[in-house]
C-alpha cells in the first residue's frame, strides 16, 4: 500500500487540503485537492484528482456540517472511500509559531496547548488552524500530525529587522515582527532554484497577494525582511484588513469613538482594508470589473503600496534582481501587475505586455534590468515535504528507542 500525507488548511469557515502520495525516493504526487467550504451555513465539498477532473461534487442543506468536526468526519469517510486509505501523517498550516517554533513541530496536547497562546495575535486564523489538530489528537492520537507555520521562514531576521522600537522587555516577552506567508515563500524560493536560477541566489522580491497580502526580500533565497510584523495586520492593504498603521489611529478608535478593545480588533481584520477603502468588496476580481471610482481608488491605493514596500525591501536587500508575484491576485491579474510595474519602472522593471496578459511565467521583457516573474505558489507542497521529513525522522527515532 503506497504511503499518503493529508495537508491541511483550516479558516473561519472551510477547510482546504490536499493529498500526496509517497512515491518512490520519497517523491511527492499529489493525487487530490479539494476544500469544505460554508461550514455552518451552505456546506458545498469540491475536490478534484492530479488530472483536474472533479471526484466530489456536494451540498448539504441548512443544518448539516454545521461545524470543523462533522467537516472532517466527511473528509475522513471520503478519503477511505475514494482513496481506501488513511494518510501516515497530517501535515497542518498553522500561522503563528511565536518565538519559539521556528521549525515544524510534532503536535501534541503540550504543543496546541502552547500554540493557542498565539490565537490573539492572529485572531482570523489561529484558533481555526488548531480546532482539526484538536480532533484528530483526540480520536486519533497515535497519527502523527505535524504543524507547519507561516512564521518559520521568517525567523532567521537579523535584528535589526526582528526589532520594534519599544524598550527590549516587550521584546523579550515575544513582541516582534516575525513576517507570515512564509510557507509560501519557501515555496517560490524552491521554484526560483529551478525555473530562475539567475537570479535565485541574488536580490528578490516577492509579493504574496490573496486574501492576505505581504511581501518578502528573499536574500539568495533566505528571508531577511516582510512587509509584515507582529501580527499578519501590517503592510500592505488586504482584502479586509487595512495594512500598515499610525498606532495613534488605534488609540483614536479606543479613546475617542469608545471602541472596545474586542470592537477594535474586528474592526481591524475584518472592515477595513480594500472593502473599507471601496465600500464594494474585498474581492478583486470584483474590484476590477466595478465602474465605481472608488473601486478604482482602492485598486490604486493597494498597487501604490505594493510600490512603496518595494522600495523598503530593495533598500533592505541593497538592490534588486528580481520580482516575483504570487497567490490568488499575484497570479490572476494583469492589470494589478501592470500598474505595480508602471510605478516601479524606475527601479528597472519592465514587463512584456503580451507575457503579462497572459499570465505567463517570465513577464519581464527583454533587456529588463530586473526579471519579473509570475509563480504559483504551492503552500500545501512545502507543507507535505515539512511533514515527509518529520515523519521520516520520527521513525528512525523510535526506532533508535527500540534498539536502545
Ligand atoms: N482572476 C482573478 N483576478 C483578480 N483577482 C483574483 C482572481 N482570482 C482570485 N483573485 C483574488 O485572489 C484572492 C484570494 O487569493 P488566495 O491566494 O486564494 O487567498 P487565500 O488562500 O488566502 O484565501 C481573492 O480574494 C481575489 O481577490
Ligand atoms: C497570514 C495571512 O494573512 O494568511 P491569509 O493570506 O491566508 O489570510
Ligand atoms: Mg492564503
Amino acid at each position: 500500500m503506497t504511503e499518503a500525507i493529508l495537508v491541511v488548511n483550516a479558516g473561519s469557515s472551510s477547510i482546504k487540503f490536499q493529498l500526496f502520495e509517497v512515491g518512490r525516493g520519497d517523491e511527492l504526487n499529489r493525487r487530490l485537492k479539494g476544500q469544505i467550504e460554508g461550514i455552518g451555513t451552505r456546506p458545498h465539498f469540491l475536490a478534484r484528482d492530479a488530472k483536474g477532473e472533479l471526484v466530489v461534487d456536494k451540498s448539504w442543506s441548512d443544518g448539516e456540517v454545521g461545524d470543523l468536526a462533522d467537516a472532517l468526519d466527511e473528509l475522513v469517510a471520503f478519503l477511505r472511500e475514494y482513496v481506501g486509505e488513511v494518510p501516515v501523517a497530517i501535515g497542518h498550516r498553522v500561522v503563528h509559531g511565536g518565538p519559539d517554533f521556528t521549525e515544524p513541530a510534532v503536535v501534541s496536547p503540550w504543543v496546541v496547548d502552547r500554540l493557542e497562546r498565539f490565537a490573539p495575535l492572529a485572531p482570523l486564523h489561529q484558533s481555526n488552524n488548531l480546532a482539526p489538530i484538536r480532533i484528530v489528537l483526540e480520536r486519533r492520537p497515535h497519527l502523527l500530525q505535524v504543524a507547519c507555520f507561516d512564521t518559520s521562514f521568517h525567523r532567521g531576521h537579523p535584528d535589526l529587522a526582528d526589532r520594534y522600537a519599544i524598550p527590549k522587555n516587550l521584546y523579550d516577552e515575544g513582541v516582534r515582527r516575525y513576517g507570515f506567508h512564509g510557507l509560501s515563500y519557501e515555496s517560490i524560493a524552491r521554484s526560483l532554484r529551478e525555473v530562475a536560477p539567475e537570479i535565485a541566489d541574488g536580490r528578490v522580491v516577492v509579493a504574496h497577494l490573496g486574501s492576505g497580502a505581504s511581501m518578502c526580500a528573499l536574500l539568495a533565497g533566505k528571508s531577511i525582511e516582510s512587509s509584515m510584523g507582529f501580527t499578519a495586520l501590517d503592510g500592505l492593504p488586504m482584502g479586509t484588513r487595512p495594512g500598515q498603521l499610525d498606532p495613534g489611529i488605534v488609540l483614536y478608535l479606543l479613546r475617542e469613538k469608545g471602541m472596545s478593545p474586542n470592537e477594535v480588533e474586528h474592526y481591524l481584520y475584518h472592515d477595513c482594508g480594500l472593502k473599507g477603502l471601496s465600500g464594494v468588496s474585498n474581492d478583486v476580481r470584483e474590484l476590477l470589473a466595478s465602474t465605481e471610482p472608488k473601486a478604482k481608488f482602492a485598486i490604486d491605493y493597494f498597487t501604490y503600496r505594493i510600490a512603496l514596500f518595494t522600495g523598503m525591501l530593495a533598500a533592505a536587500l541593497r538592490g534588486i534582481d528580481g520580482f516575483v508575484f504570487t497567490a490568488g491576485i499575484g497570479e490572476n491579474a494583469p492589470a494589478v501587475r501592470r500598474s505595480v510595474a508602471d510605478r516601479l519602472s524606475w527601479l528597472g522593471i519592465e514587463l512584456s505586455e503580451q507575457a503579462n496578459t497572459n499570465n505567463e511565467l517570465r513577464i519581464s521583457r527583454q533587456g529588463s534590468r530586473v526579471a519579473c516573474y509570475v509563480l504559483p505558489t504551492d503552500e500545501e507542497l512545502t507543507i507535505a515535504r515539512h511533514t515527509l521529513r518529520t515523519l521520516r525522522a520520527h521513525t528512525a527515532e523510535s526506532l533508535e528507542e527500540k534498539r536502545a
